[in-house]
């Protein structure tokens, strides 16, 4: 039988072992820190728009995993910035009762927005399965986690990376099904991800306060940016249309908890962790200096945002007035430099 091996107990990763937990699907949940040493002690705090139940889960220590067994499938839902850690942690141990095989002839099935993961995974492992997931889900509060989406908790699309679909493509989906997501396979999951993103680079403005018409403009701003340097480096996006699943009746739950404007982005700050502006708008920021193209308003979020995560405490909103001058700044530089010259053609 299939076992998932969940890494990273956050909003995702937690939920995703509530759900088999509730479904039946083997799993086992690793996490760190304070919040899987909370889940092996207490259970998990689960709130979902039909109630609160408190869980035991399967849940490991990443200080002592579990060991690996044939069959697994590795489930990566940690955020982009811990993801080469936990890649290079997993994937040369061997597997029991299997000493010749490693971890990384496993597949792995990457949660994560924006475009890096993927690429970190195939350093590892042959099988990589791209995951993109649209949920409502909270993660502020230790041993706590609320996911918002009604009826189903998510949205997941799955194809192998970079492109085509499997069987275990299929396996993961219909496993995903069972356990209340609405999934489908795609044979073109970069696509997906590379729509996520337009999204996900507005993330960053749930840290700024600011007047709402002014917030559109600039968000409006980082979106384009954002579409611009994606079809430069050739990603095509994703639309609505190509679903294969009906997810007309899926909503976010009034009054689940979750709130407009709290976001992942929002959570890791208030949580005072890391967060994945690096990975989200500082992915817009590292295409456009590989192809020529200046990004002001995404290297202004990346650049406030990065410095606000060094200091301590997400107390209050950072100042948007901030932002929009460093954004201004970095475009009118961008007018006194020359554009790239063409690269001189050799022998
Ligand atoms: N939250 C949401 O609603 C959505 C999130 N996503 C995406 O899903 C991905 C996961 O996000 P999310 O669940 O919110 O993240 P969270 O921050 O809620 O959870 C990630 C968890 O992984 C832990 N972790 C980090 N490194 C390791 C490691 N090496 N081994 C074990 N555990 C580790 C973190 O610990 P620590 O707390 O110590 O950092 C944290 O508990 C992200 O890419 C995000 O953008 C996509 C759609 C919606
Ligand atoms: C789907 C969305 C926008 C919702 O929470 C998300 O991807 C995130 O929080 O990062």
């Amino acid at each position: 039988m299939t076992r998932y091996i969940i890494i990273g107990a956050g909003a995702v990763g937690a939920s995703l072992a509530a759900q088999f937990e509730l479904s039946g699907i083997d799993y086992a949940l690793v996490g760190r820190g304070a919040q899987i040493r909370h889940i092996i002690n207490h259970g998990l705090v689960y709130q979902r728009p039909a109630g609160i139940r408190q869980i035991r889960l399967k849940a490991f220590d990443t200080a002592e995993p579990p060991s690996l067994r044939q069959g697994d499938i590795l489930l990566l839902t940690v955020k982009s910035q811990d993801a080469a850690e936990a890649l290079a942690f997993w994937a040369w141990r061997t597997i029991e009762h299997s000493e010749a095989l490693t971890v990384s002839s496993m597949p792995i099935v990457t949660f994560q927005n924006g475009l890096a993961t993927e690429t970190a995974a195939l350093r590892f492992f042959p099988n990589v399965y791209g995951a993109s997931i649209l949920t409502p889900a909270r993660f502020t509060e230790t041993g706590h986690v609320v996911v918002g989406g009604d009826p189903q908790v998510a949205i997941v699309t799955v194809g192998r990376y970079p492109r085509g679909t499997d069987e275990t493509a299929a396996k993961v989906v219909a496993d995903l099904g069972r356990s209340d997501y609405i999934a489908e396979t795609t044979s073109d999951i970069k696509r997906w991800k590379a729509a996520k993103l337009l999204h996900n680079v507005r993330n960053v403005l749930e840290l700024f306060d600011g007047a709402e018409d002014e917030r559109a403009v600039f968000s409006a701003a980082l979106v384009e940016e954002a579409e611009t340097v994606l079809k430069a480096a050739g990603h095509t996006f994703a639309s609505p249309s190509e679903r294969t699943i009906s997810i007309a009746h899926w909503k976010i739950a009034e009054n689940s908890g979750i709130r407009p404007g709290q976001q992942s982005t929002w959570q890791s700050f208030t949580r005072g962790v890391s967060s994945e502006v690096d990975y989200l708008n500082g992915e817009i920021v590292l295409l456009g200096r590989l192809h020529g193209i200046v990004t002001p308003h995404n290297r202004a979020a990346q650049e406030i945002a990065g410095s606000a995560a060094r200091q301590d405490g997400f107390t209050a909103p950072l100042p948007f007035a901030s932002l929009r001058q460093l954004a201004k700044n970095y475009l009118s530089f961008s007018t006194l430099i020359p554009s790239r010259p063409k690269a001189h053609q050799t022998g």
